[in-house]
């Protein structure tokens, strides 16, 4: 794997013509961002940006990796829709990544993802046998068994129970540690556990907000990532 770079994504963005929202975010190298926001304001697209993914709208400014590379195959994207192929089982799934490349997958590395994420007995079932938050898991592991140094994550843990998110918390910010990774999400909790940055966006733009002084991931129940929380939670219901 090549050393994570940091990335801008700055400049505006519209849609049918009207503004949406104006971005000035700098993901930095080897770090978690957590990016927040109401639902619209537009952190889905901000992910099909850095993908050079068809966005719909219309975005003025530049994206760029802080070592000048192209960021095409050095980015893994898990989408809020887990995105199973419905013909292939679950293991096959981990390893679509090496599949459609023309490359072998690893299917011990792929079986020890499945076994991490709790789904060791489910690798040869099929996408439709498995719950929302089992198909949840399955995608989590799919985006981990990509190796990649940037990593974009889209409310991976939204459909999950309390237990099963908090682990997976772990999992991933273990699995991840040291590769640049932004993590869109609505939960106020989620980003003051895993954030080393906590970027809210809105029409006004992008915003920097405190995050608590300890390296995450932080302890759940630790004083300051429970007040974090409270101030993230109490600031975004103000702006809503
Ligand atoms: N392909 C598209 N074509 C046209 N408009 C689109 C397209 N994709 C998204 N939009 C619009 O762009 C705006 C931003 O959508 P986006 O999905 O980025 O928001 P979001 O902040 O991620 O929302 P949520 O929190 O609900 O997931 C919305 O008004 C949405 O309807």
């Amino acid at each position: 794997m090549t050393p994570p770079p940091g990335i801008t994504l700055a400049g505006d963005y519209a849609l049918g013509g009207a503004p949406l929202f104006r971005a000035n975010l700098h993901l930095r190298a080897g770090e978690w961002t957590c990016l927040l926001g109401r639902s619209g304001t537009g952190k889905t697209t901000i992910l099909r940006l850095l993908l050079g993914l068809p966005t719909g709208g219309h975005f003025a400014g530049q994206i760029a990796a802080t070592d000048g590379a192209s960021l095409q195959n050095r980015v893994s994207y898990m989408a809020q829709s887990d995105l199973l192929l419905p013909w292939l089982n679950v293991l096959d799934n981990v390893c679509i990544g090496a599949r459609l490349r023309g490359t072998i997958p690893d299917r011990a590395r792929a079986a020890e993802l499945l076994r991490r994420v709790g789904l060791s007995g489910a690798a040869h079932h099929m996408p439709r046998q498995l719950s929302g938050g089992m198909r949840q898991r399955a995608a989590l592991a799919r985006t981990l068994c990509e190796d990649r140094p940037v990593v974009l994550l889209d409310e991976p843990f939204s459909a999950l129970d309390a237990g099963t998110r908090a682990d997976m918390q772990d999992l991933a910010a273990q699995a991840l540690a040291g590769r640049t990774v932004l993590l869109v999400t609505h939960d106020p909790a989620e980003a003051a556990r895993l954030a080393h940055q906590i970027v809210l966006l809105s029409p006004q733009g992008t915003a920097v907000w405190p995050t608590a002084p300890q390296s995450p991931p932080r302890a759940i129940d630790a004083p300051d990532t429970i007040a974090s929380q409270s101030r993230l939670l109490a600031h975004l219901r103000c702006a809503a």
